[in-house]
């Protein structure tokens, strides 16, 4: 099927950066395959065209997607919030994409006490150095920052470091390493799209973040349907009053009627029970495919 980006002679492709390998790479490639889109089916392959879409993606190290999408060479990155923010690059965060979450944190080993007015003059490791520095900048302290690849949490069992800052999902590598969090957290972390700052996005942009918005939609809400009497219609609309408002059938039995509604799907259950308990039955709660809101 010719689709409207192909019958539209002349248009360039928008040129998208995902994540070729690490903790951000498969989750991406698998919301850009729901939205629709062609994905590399080879690790190896790094750039991949999908005409008929009128993109092209191209697999990059998360930390470098921030700096082609901030110098313009590339229009739009998947990323994480914190590297895009340690990169300090011209980009800006568009949509927040809904995997990938992490806390960036300081660790000390256990029992060391520490906060973050006790810091001045120790040295600190981690492998975002713009993203820490900022942060204590701001604060007036001052550290020696140790600037490592990864592995960060053995740095200091090494002798290389006081203290770090860095990622911290389950905790697991922290607690492994001996070690424990201080002070509040650096930055709430997730994948996130962006742009290049101050430049109006190419044409098609828009229908990309439909798509992507659409993907989320259809993960995080579901249908429901139910039966209720003409007198209840009302209090079940109460509780389940849908994105924009809930679709209101009569049904052939006199006195009842259908009602359809969108509702969050980790409220789904919560919701039923509310329902029942204010005399809606054949309650059916239905998968989303694809939606555009
Ligand atoms: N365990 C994790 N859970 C959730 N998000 C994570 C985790 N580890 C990293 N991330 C996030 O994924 C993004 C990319 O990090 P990732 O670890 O994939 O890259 P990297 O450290 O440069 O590469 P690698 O670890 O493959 O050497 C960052 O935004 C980071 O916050
Ligand atoms: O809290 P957790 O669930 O243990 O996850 C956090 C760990 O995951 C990442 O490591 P990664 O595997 O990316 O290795 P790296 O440190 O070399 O980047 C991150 O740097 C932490 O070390
Ligand atoms: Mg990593």
């Amino acid at each position: 099927m010719t689709s409207t980006w192909a019958a539209e002679a002349g248009k360039r492709l928008i040129k998208i950066a995902v994540p070729n390998k690490g903790a951000l790479s498969e989750a991406a490639a698998q919301m850009l395959h729901e939205a629709g889109y062609a994905q590399r089916t080879d690790s190896k392959e790094l750039v991949l065209l999908d005409e008929a879409n009128g993109v092209e993606f191209f697999y990059l190290r998360p930390r470098d997607i921030a700096l082609y999408v901030g110098e313009g060479t590339l229009d739009v990155g998947i990323t994480g919030r914190d590297m895009l923010l340690d990169s300090g690059a011209s980009a800006v965060e568009q949509l927040s994409l809904g995997f990938g979450g992490s806390r960036f944190r300081f660790a000390a080993p256990a029992g060391s006490d520490l906060e973050l007015e006790k810091l001045d003059g120790l040295r600190l490791a981690t492998s975002y150095p713009g993203l820490v520095g900022a942060y204590l900048a701001q604060r007036g302290i001052s550290v020696r920052l140790i600037r490592l690849d990864g592995a960060v949490e053995t740095a200091i069992r090494l002798g290389v470091a006081d203290v770090i800052a860095d990622v911290v999902e389950t905790g697991t590598t922290l607690r492994q390493a001996g070690l424990e969090l201080f002070g509040d957290p650096i930055l709430q972390s997730e994948a996130i799209m962006i742009t290049r700052t101050g430049v109006e996005p190419p044409r098609g942009f828009d229908q990309f973040v439909r798509r992507l918005n659409g993907v989320l939609v259809a993960r995080n809400y579901v249908m429901m349907d139910y039966d209720v009497s003409d007198d209840h219609v009302a209090d079940a609309c109460a509780i389940t009053p849908g994105l924009e408002s809930p679709t209101v059938s009569p049904l052939a039995r006199q006195g009842w009627h259908a009602v359809r509604a969108m509702v969050p799907r980790k409220q789904a259950q919560q919701i039923m029970d509310d329902l029942w308990a204010v005399g809606a039955r054949a309650i059916l709660v239905t998968d989303i495919a694809a939606c555009r809101i």
